[in-house]
């Protein structure tokens, strides 16, 4: 028997990626839209994207720092499950994008000391799910998505009240590790499938769901 890790596979840019997701078995299948990144996606791609996402996979938007206009022609075009927050967002911007847009909120919180620890309970009392993710590095680019990883034994010991995630530099090689280490049951991964920045690489994403795998001694 194997404990069932639900996986995220975050920034599809490609109807293979989509195929690659399904078939592997993740749980959620994420579309950046952030200009800046190598992952983004137009809203009309991400729409051609999820149409392709089979029923029972989650699809998420990952969106940073949006304002509701940004929001609304998101929402209105691309049939999605979720939306993830990855900017700075308050936990009173995390309500706000939830009640008006009637979408579970996931809010991705950046980990590197024990004082970020203390924000994810801030974040568990008005997101839907939050996203244990690494602290991009200083000068880094990019919010999320930097293949870096922080020191899991700073959430060893954590539970919080609402369903969580783990993120940041995860592979086939530390995934099971690093869920071993947090008791993590739901993981996020995206440089660490991928050949390049974008390019997701379908044999990889395989090895990873394979890694989550754990057995369960009965
Ligand atoms: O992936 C991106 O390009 C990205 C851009 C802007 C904000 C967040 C981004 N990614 C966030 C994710 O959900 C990643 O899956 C998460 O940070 C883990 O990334 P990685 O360390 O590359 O596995």
């Amino acid at each position: 028997m194997t404990l069932g890790i639900r996986v995220k596979i975050c920034g599809l840019t490609r109807p293979e990626d989509v195929s690659a997701v399904a078939d592997a078995g993740a749980a959620y299948a994420g579309f950046v839209f952030f200009p800046k990144s190598p992952r983004n996606v137009t809203i009309e791609q991400a729409r051609h994207l999820a149409v392709e996402v089979p029923v029972g996979v989650a699809k998420v938007a990952l969106v940073v720092n949006a304002d509701d206009a940004l929001l609304d022609a998101i929402t209105a075009a691309v049939p999605l499950d979720i939306l993830q927050l990855h900017g700075s967002e308050s936990p009173k911007r995390v309500s706000e994008v939830r009640s008006r847009f009637g979408l579970p909120v996931m809010k991705a919180v950046g980990v590197a000391d024990q004082e970020d620890v203390a924000a994810l309970d801030l974040y568990a009392e008005v997101a839907d799910q939050i996203l244990v993710d690494a602290k991009p590095p200083k000068n880094a680019d990019l919010p999320g998505g930097n293949g870096v990883s922080f020191d899991w034994r700073l959430i060893s010991a954590r539970r919080w009240s609402k369903p969580w995630m783990l993120a940041g530099g995860l592979t086939p090689d530390n995934v099971a590790e690093a869920i071993a280490l947090t008791g993590a049951k739901q993981v996020d991964v995206s440089s660490g499938v991928e050949t390049a920045p974008g390019v997701k690489d379908a044999g990889v994403i395989q090895e990873f769901i394979q890694a989550t795998r754990v057995p369960v001694k009965l």
